[in-house]
């Protein structure tokens, strides 16, 4: 047991393993003053390969989740660290993670699995516009915000996201161009193509939500999965998809296309008549918009369109303004 930060100890008492991560644990924590409930990820700096790699990352990734603000994100409460350790203090998600709902449920019913993945999309088309890429979307990387089916979901783990620094590779195209390589100038290293990743991991998402096992896996056929996913091949077991709709699987079949410029994008999935379900999307818009709760509907459409117009606002005149 590292010991934890003696500020840390004086706020919250840790309890209970919650969750295990490739970098680390999550404890379930108190507020000593409240009896509050928070989540507490310990993040080892010695698995990454140096010192400076580790601070950078969780540097970026404080960053990241202290600039956000979107129902669908995790929020941080606290942060502290020690010699060998980050403490993330995060609002505490009953629900758990996304990853052992499926497995429990062996599948999700379509109708959970719209509402789930309607709140990824919006999540996603959030950071998007605010210039960022997930990278790592993934079931162990989205919470439930309690164990009932209809419930708020948020993402996490932003240890792989990039912040899309336009301004490099605008400072690139004023060099002599003559040893750039082609996909400087093309899509593939602006916005466009960045942004597609995050659009085909919300594919296999959807895909292990409706059909209960991953779309690509090393114990499917003779070939690896980094084959299987090069060639975008992967197969709808009639026993898991019969019960599943066409709209559905043709989402999927739009998402996980090899090549990004031809992949569905979020806005266009957004727009699907799959997810143009309005039962669905007044639910979501309840659980990420309580507030809004008297207004019904239209109020929460206000909500979205307002918070939409500031993000634009804030991208066109950079990080300095202050929104009030
Ligand atoms: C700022 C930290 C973001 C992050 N990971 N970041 C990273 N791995 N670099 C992260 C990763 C995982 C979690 N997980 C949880 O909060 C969580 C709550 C929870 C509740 C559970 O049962 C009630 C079971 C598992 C849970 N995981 C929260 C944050």
């Amino acid at each position: 047991q590292s010991s934890l930060p003696r500020d840390l100890q004086e706020k919250y008492l840790l309890t209970r393993r919650i969750g295990i991560g490739v970098c680390g644990e999550v404890r379930l924590a108190f507020e000593r003053s409240t009896c509050r409930k928070f989540a507490v990820k310990i993040i080892n700096k010695k698995n990454f390969q140096s010192e400076g790699t580790a601070t950078r990352n969780a540097k970026t990734e404080i960053e990241i989740l202290q600039r956000v603000d979107h129902p669908c994100l995790i929020k941080t409460e606290d942060f502290y660290q020690t010699e060998e350790s980050f403490y993330i203090v995060l609002e505490l998600m009953e629900g758990g993670e996304l990853f052992h709902r499926v497995k429990s449920k062996q599948q999700l019913n379509e109708s959970v699995a719209k509402l789930y993945f309607y709140q990824m999309l919006r999540a996603v088309q959030y950071l998007h516009s605010n210039g960022i890429i997930h990278r790592d979307l993934k079931p162990e990387n989205i919470l439930l915000s309690s164990q009932d089916d209809v419930c708020l979901i948020k993402v996490t783990d932003f240890n792989q996201s990039r912040i899309l620094e336009e301004a490099v590779l605008m400072r690139t195209l004023c060099g002599t161009p003559s040893y750039l390589a082609p996909e400087v100038f093309t899509h593939a290293s602006t916005t466009g193509y960045g942004l597609a990743v995050d659009a085909w991991s919300l594919g296999v998402l959807l895909f292990v939500c409706l059909g209960g096992y991953p779309p690509f896996h090393e114990s499917f056929g003779h070939q690896s999965v980094t084959d299987q996913i090069i060639r975008g091949e992967f197969t709808m077991v009639q026993s898991k998809w019969k019960s599943v709709s066409d709209q559905a699987k043709d989402v999927v079949r739009k998402l996980l296309v090899v090549d990004p410029m031809k992949r569905m994008s979020i806005e266009e999935a957004l727009q699907h008549p799959w997810l143009q379900d309005q039962k669905m999307l007044e639910t979501a818009h309840r659980l990420m918009y309580p507030s809004a709760e008297g207004g019904g509907a239209a109020a929460a459409m206000e909500v979205e369109s307002t918070s939409g117009r500031n993000l634009r606002k804030r991208g066109r005149e950079g990080d300095g303004e202050e929104q009030h």
